[in-house]
């Protein structure tokens, strides 16, 4: 596409430096040769000090905030670069998002919002889409592509280019389905705006990002976007959760409102849940049918989180009895409830827990087994503070120890975390340790053969972020350096008694 063809009436581009184009980037870490660049403002700089880089990188072209006007740069790839400035690239930039990936518009896509469960729901439909022979994409905190090949993301909810380059990358490999968690960072700055969604999901909504939103009701009204101020076909939303019954009951939602979660009201509702340390099963009822789920997975969300994946679907034309079929099979996602043994040694759970409803939760989903649980657990920097007392509440009252240490303390400084973390009550005979490694292995040492821990809140990360810098890290790494292996969901024999 040319230049002019996207960005035309809204833009004047001179026929003398217009010119073809690849894709589109706005971060100059993501320009390819032939790419344009766009330099817009930020919260934190303004893309005009990455030019040069994206320049020097290959991009063609420059469409730059600010006043109107043009300037010429050099480039070692082309004779002339030209650096368009317009003060309404930042209001022009979906339009033109969509004039370029305009074929995405025929893909069915789902979104799923809500503060936990989205990596879990979206590659739970992912996996069952796939079992039923049809290829699905994800986008999302473990990455985006088409399942199981997924590429590293910066965010949870890219940017709207990156979507939609990525989108229009899966349609020319024949893939017309997609699942994109959404975040309220991501709707809120307007990463999705645009694109129409067959099946809008909330999983719940509980503390987190307060640092950012201000207040629960300014977080909710962010979430709620994603049902009221997009195009979507239906919207399924979980009734167990306050704030999904609120949403529910939204009169400004302008589709077909589907309800799910074990409440009598739930249009599709679980119900005989029986949980086992190897799976659960239940009986679900839907519009489409009713019948027993098996699920291979842990913990009572996770019942929540693969009925969402199988109401998606079958909301789009999926066969029931397929997908309840296709749930047996289904894996536990990369970093959430994965199960570590070693001979003679307590039982290691590394979850990505990392609000205080996803702990609760975690040590909830453990308490079947009857076993002492130590929880080793930190709070991330430069984020919600006053979620870390509430963290500490919850470790508190459901384990029998507990090991406070560092989840990428990023700029702040890891004593005053701690400070936060320790401000409530009950949490005086707590062990803290800054250095994680060191804090898994005494926790662990500590910990009866037949007891459990659970090592919350970095699942699938591989750094440790601190100032700014990712130092490689991963609990499993640690794991594995002291003789642990990976159990898989299932555990074979009797080790951890149902
Ligand atoms: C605070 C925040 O949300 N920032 C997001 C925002 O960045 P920004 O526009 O403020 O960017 P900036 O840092 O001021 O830089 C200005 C411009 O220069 C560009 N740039 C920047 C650096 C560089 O080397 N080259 C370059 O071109 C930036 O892409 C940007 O366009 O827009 C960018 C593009 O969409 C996001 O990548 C970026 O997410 C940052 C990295 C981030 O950490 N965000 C977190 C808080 C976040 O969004 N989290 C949610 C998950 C929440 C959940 O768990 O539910 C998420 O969806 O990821
Ligand atoms: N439906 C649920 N309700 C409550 N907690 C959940 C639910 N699903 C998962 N969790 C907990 O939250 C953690 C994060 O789950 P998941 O990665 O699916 O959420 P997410 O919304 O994608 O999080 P993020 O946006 O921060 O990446 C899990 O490791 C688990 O501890
Ligand atoms: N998407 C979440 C991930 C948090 C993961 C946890 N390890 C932390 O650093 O707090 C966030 O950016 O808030």
């Amino acid at each position: 596409m040319k230049l002019s063809q996207m960005v035309m009436p809204e833009l004047f581009i001179p026929p003398e430096w217009d010119r073809e184009f690849a894709q589109i980037a706005v971060d100059s870490r993501d320009v390819q040769p032939g790419d344009v660049f766009i330099a817009r403002r930020g919260l934190k700089s303004h893309g005009e000090e990455h030019i040069a880089a994206a320049i020097e990188q290959g991009a063609v072209a420059v469409l730059a905030e600010g006043e109107l006007g043009f300037r010429c740069e050099q480039s070692p790839h082309f004779p002339a670069v030209p650096v368009f400035f317009s003060s309404d690239i930042a209001a022009c930039l979906t339009v033109w998002l969509h004039r370029r990936y305009a074929s995405v518009a025929d893909m069915k896509l789902v979104a799923v919002t809500g503060t936990n469960g989205k990596s879990s729901v979206t590659q739970y439909m992912a996996q069952l889409a796939g079992f039923c022979a049809v290829p699905c994409g994800v986008l999302g905190t473990l990455g985006n592509g088409v399942w199981p090949d997924l590429q590293t993301s910066r965010n949870t909810t890219a940017d709207l280019s990156v979507i939609l380059r990525n989108l229009q990358s899966m349609q020319e490999r024949g893939v017309n389905t997609a699942a994109l968690e959404v975040s309220s960072h991501g709707l809120t700055q307007q990463r999705v705006a645009g694109l129409n969604f067959c099946v809008a999901v909330l999983t719940n909504l509980t503390q987190d990002h307060l640092d950012y939103h201000g207040s629960m009701a300014d977080y909710f009204a962010a979430k709620r976007q994603l049902f009221v101020g997009h195009d979507i076909q239906a919207a399924l939303i979980n009734i167990d959760d306050d704030y999904g019954r609120r949403l529910a009951a939204d009169t400004a939602i302008n589709t077909d409102v589907m309800t799910y979660g074990a409440s009598d009201q739930a249009s599709v509702r679980y119900s005989a849940v029986k949980m086992q340390a190897r799976g659960m099963q239940a009986w679900l009822d839907t519009p489409w049918g009713s019948g027993l789920l098996v699920l291979p997975l842990i913990g009572e969300f996770n019942l929540a989180n693969a009925t969402a994946a199988i109401a998606a679907l079958a909301l789009q034309g999926f066969d029931f009895v397929q997908l309840l079929q296709a749930a047996q099979k289904l894996e536990p996602v990369a970093g959430r409830m994965e199960l570590y043994v070693k001979d003679n040694a307590p039982l290691a759970v590394v979850d990505f827990a990392h609000t205080p409803d996803a702990l609760l939760n975690v040590l909830q989903a453990l308490k079947p087994w009857n076993k002492k649980i130590t929880a080793v657990f930190g709070c991330g920097g430069d984020r919600d503070r006053s979620k870390r007392p509430l963290m500490a509440q919850v470790a508190a009252a459901h384990a029998d120890i507990v090991w406070l240490t560092d989840d990428n303390p990023r700029s702040e400084d890891p004593q005053q975390i701690f400070a936060d973390a320790l401000n409530t009550e009950n949490t005086s005979d707590f062990y803290c340790e800054h250095d994680r490694s060191r804090a898994i292995a005494q926790a662990l040492d500590m910990t009866a053969a037949d007891g459990i821990v659970v090592i919350a809140g970095k699942g699938h990360e591989n750094y440790q972020e601190v100032q700014g810098v990712k130092l490689p890290y991963s609990d499993a790494a640690v794991l594995s350096q002291l003789g642990y292996r990976k159990a898989g969901q299932l555990l074979s024999g009797d080790e951890h008694a149902e």
